[in-house]
């Protein structure tokens, strides 16, 4: 039973005339979408409408994009397709699982509930700053730096970080083998260097190139050295002297050392760090750049823990970087794999060689005080092994596992997104297999998208195709109206979606005196005492000092900045200085559109400073 006044029930009703629609399940409906919300999104299975049915069950094989204005239902639809697929395909997609990338934790909290009371749980939920392995991106970005991180000229920056990490010595670098000073030049470097980027291979899988072709000219150096005649120069080794050179050089720790400093084993993090920290470094991955853009990337080192200082934006680099050089790749994986059975073998022949004078018959009947191979193995090694074979759903294999790739994506507030983070999106589902849900009205991110041809063309040209939905489900026409003042600035293209109800509850404002208005919007929160949830939304700059004053007159009001109000829903949404929200940000105007549009029953707004130019006639109120 869910908890419906029945004051809403009389004030709510269908405005289909004024949608033009025709409603299915009405008086279902009425009550669903007037029902005081819980902070939990809700099933919708028993008043889908037709437009939204229709995208539910669609079989379009690649790009499904959704675009629909704010309360369109496009978050429950693609939860319901999810759901909907995994029922109709159910052999593919358990396998493989679906991943439903979402705007932030808030939201994933939100929509939570839906899969599991659908009986779906073989679905990921993570957001962009969550789905590299062990990596939860807590760091902020200034709009700026997320801006420069998301574009796709971060791409040849970091394909130029990994190659200035395979450096050539400088004069007189040397190390000592047998006696003798061995030579690490720019010839020997140089030859290395070109015979593993001739793999074209990833950077850590070409080390070994480097380490073979590098180790063979030094094994010639010194055979130069030791094994030519005093008199005519000419050389006194046979060639298996020089393979026993080579061999032990391949076995001294300081000669390897001194090798692969040329051309280390690099990690993602250490990379993306290094880059940040270091001028040189990033002056030297940044050719052509502004000197004010490199200064919105440097970052002084961080203090561990190691990815708190790591932002959303910062997370599609990591994978690029991964890819770039070679780190949790397939083959990785593989080579991994062979060094833990090299390591196995190496310490069964210890083993074999300590307890060679043990009986044979030993492995029916296995004594525990007895060595075996495992125990010669050091233990973290051991404990990671284990962690790979105790994965259970098809999820949480997924999860720990970058390269996994899924039988289908659905990317919920898709126009937030980067390029940068859409390749890695992509890398994650090489059918293509998607549906995209999103509207280019509420883009708020200073790096998503406003076109989705953009976003689609390079990946599969024209094969993407376009469903709409344009009946607001949640925000009556009162507010509506309003809200849609501001489309033809921000999307003049976009028909305005309409509200399917009116509620009789016209928005108003309120100005507030100086400095009071957090307090101020608390003060009416608490003596308004109207039903349902209830948020007061600010500009991402302030939400931390509105909340510092609202807290102590009404500590259960919610604050939530503008950023991670996406996607959610409230009954009451105050706007806090609506003006802030505006200047905020380059899509400032979209951001007050999305702040309008999260209310299910009345809008008000607080303000100290002037009203933004559409909402100036908001009528005044107590
Ligand atoms: N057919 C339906 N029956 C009942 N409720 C519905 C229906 N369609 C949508 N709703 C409700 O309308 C509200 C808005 O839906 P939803 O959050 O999916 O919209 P959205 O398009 O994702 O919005 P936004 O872009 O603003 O985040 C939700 O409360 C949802 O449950």
């Amino acid at each position: 039973m869910r908890g419906v006044s029945d004051e809403y029930l009389q004030s709510g009703r269908i405005d289909g005339e004024r949608a033009d629609v025709s409603v299915v399940n009405e008086s279902a409906l009425v009550d669903a979408l007037n029902a005081a919300r819980t902070g939990e999104m809700t099933d919708i299975v028993e008043t889908i409408q037709r437009e939204q049915d229709e995208i539910i069950r669609s079989t379009h094989r690649g790009v499904l994009v959704v675009q629909g204005g704010p309360g369109t239902g496009k978050t429950a639809v693609a939860l319901h397709r999810a759901a909907y697929l995994l029922y109709t395909h159910r052999e593919i997609l358990s396998r493989s699982g679906v991943l439903i990338i979402g705007p932030n934790d808030d939201f994933l909290r939100y929509i939570g509930q839906v899969l599991p009371s659908l009986g779906e749980t073989g679905v990921l939920l993570s957001t962009i700053g969550d789905l590299f392995p062990d990596i939860h991106a807590a760091g902020r970005d200034t709009r700026a730096a997320a801006s420069i991180k998301g574009d796709q000229r971060m791409l040849a920056v970091l394909r130029a970080a990994v190659r200035a990490q395979q450096s050539l010595p400088g004069p007189g670098v040397s190390v000592t083998f047998d006696g003798y000073d061995l030579a690490i030049d720019n010839e020997i470097v140089k030859t290395a260097r070109a015979a593993a980027r001739a793999t074209r291979r990833a950077h850590n899988l070409a080390q070994r190139t480097f380490i073979r072709v590098a180790l063979d000219e030094l094994a010639a150096q010194h055979a130069r050295t030791i094994g030519s005649s005093e008199l005519d120069g000419s050389p006194l080794l046979t060639s298996a002297d020089l393979d026993d050179i080579r061999h032990e050089l391949e076995l001294d720790d300081a000669v390897v050392r001194a090798v692969t400093a040329f051309w280390p084993q690099l990690t993602p993090q250490g990379v993306l760090r290094d880059l940040y920290a270091d001028p040189a470094y990033l002056r030297k991955s940044t050719r052509g750049w502004t000197d004010a853009d490199r200064e919105t990337l440097y970052r002084p080192s961080a203090p561990r823990p190691a990815d708190a200082d790591l932002s959303p934006a910062d997370v599609p680099l990591l994978d690029e970087l991964a890819e770039l050089v070679g780190y949790r790749t397939d083959e990785a994986d593989r080579a991994e794999r062979a060094r833990w059975r090299q390591q196995l073998s190496e310490a069964q022949d210890a083993l074999d060689i300590l307890t060679g004078s043990a009986p044979q018959d030993l492995e029916d009947d296995l004594d525990p005080e007895i060595l075996m191979a495992y125990d010669l193995i050091d233990a973290e090694q051991l404990a990671q092994r284990q962690e790979h074979s105790q994965y259970r759903t098809t999820a949480e294999r997924a999860y720990t596992d970058r390269t996994w790739t899924f039988g289908h994506v659905i990317v919920d507030e898709a126009q937030e997104l980067s390029s940068m983070a859409w390749r890695m999106v992509m890398r994650r589902i090489p059918n293509r297999w998607m549906t995209v849900i999103g509207d280019t009205a509420q883009t708020g991110d200073a790096a998503g998208s406003t076109s989705w041809s953009d976003v689609f063309t390079p990946y599969v040209a024209n094969r993407w195709r376009l469903a709409e939905l344009t009946i607001n489900y949640r925000t009556p026409s009162e507010i509506t109206d309003y809200a849609n003042r501001l489309l033809p600035r921000i999307s003049p293209d976009q028909k305005p979606p309409r509200s399917l109800r009116s509620n009789g509850i016209e928005p108003y404002a309120v100005q507030a005196e100086q400095g009071d208005g957090p307090r101020a919007a608390a003060r009416l929160a608490t003596s308004a005492q109207w039903p349902g949830l209830t948020t007061v939304i600010t500009a991402d700059a302030s939400a931390d000092d509105a909340r510092d004053q609202i807290s102590p007159i009404d500590p259960d009001l919610a604050v939530h900045a503008i950023t991670s109000s996406k996607g959610l829903e409230f009954d009451n949404v105050i706007v806090l200085e609506p003006l802030d929200l505006v200047s905020g940000s380059p899509r400032g105007l979209s951001d007050l559109y999305v702040a309008l549009t999260r209310a299910t029953q009345r809008v008000i707004v607080i303000h100290e400073k002037g009203l933004p130019e559409d909402l100036e006639d908001l009528p005044a109120g107590p």
